[in-house]
């Protein structure tokens, strides 16, 4: 898993300008694995299978087997179903900061259905909690402003778990006006 990660990681940074190997160090290498079980609900319309929500992850890696994953774009939410033999990948706020919002955290969540118990598996590449997340140097000049500050990991995770998914929180604490 962590080879694929790893080639992806390059694709993206190299993409991005950032050079070879920029995210496939500490940036990445303290993942979390975790198995997601969503049984059948008698009735969807009550609850969700997870709430929206962006990842506090770098990217994170996802394997579903059915429907039931939305992401939300231009205020729509938009079924990302299932493709034989896929994995499919999204951003989290770690990306955002390091792309000086280039690529922003893809904001997601899960619907229940009635019929059949879903399950998903996400591998989240996560910095090491000493990492200093901030924009990339290199994308930042007179013309380009960075647009979040510069954090301990550590320090950005608590805050994540603590706030619970609530977007504006987490944007508030990234933005360039925190006070240290
Ligand atoms: O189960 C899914 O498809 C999504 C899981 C997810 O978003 C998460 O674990 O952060
Ligand atoms: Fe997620």
């Amino acid at each position: 898993m962590r080879k694929f990660v790893l080639e992806i990681l390059d694709l993206l940074s190299e993409g991005l300008r950032l050079g070879r190997g920029y995210l496939g160090g500490e940036m990445s290498s303290n993942p979390t694995m975790f198995v997601n079980y969503y049984p059948p609900c008698p009735d969807p319309t009550l609850t969700l299978g997870l709430r929206q929500h962006c990842d506090g992850s770098l990217i994170t890696i996802l394997f579903q087997d059915v429907n039931g994953l939305q992401i939300l774009k231009d205020g729509q939410w938009i079924a990302a179903h299932p493709i034989d033999d896929a994995l499919l990948i999204n951003f989290g706020y770690v990306f955002e900061v390091v792309s000086n919002g280039k690529l922003k955290a893809s904001e997601h969540r899960v619907v229940t259905n009635t019929k059949v118990p879903r399950q998903s598996l996400t591998y989240l590449a996560y910095p090491q909690n000493d990492v200093i997340i901030e924009p990339a140097k290199c994308l930042i000049n007179e013309a380009n402003p960075p647009h979040y500050r510069s954090m301990k990991f550590e320090d950005f995770k608590r805050k994540h778990n603590s706030v619970l998914s609530n977007k504006e929180e987490i944007m508030k604490y990234m933005s360039l006006n925190k006070p240290e």
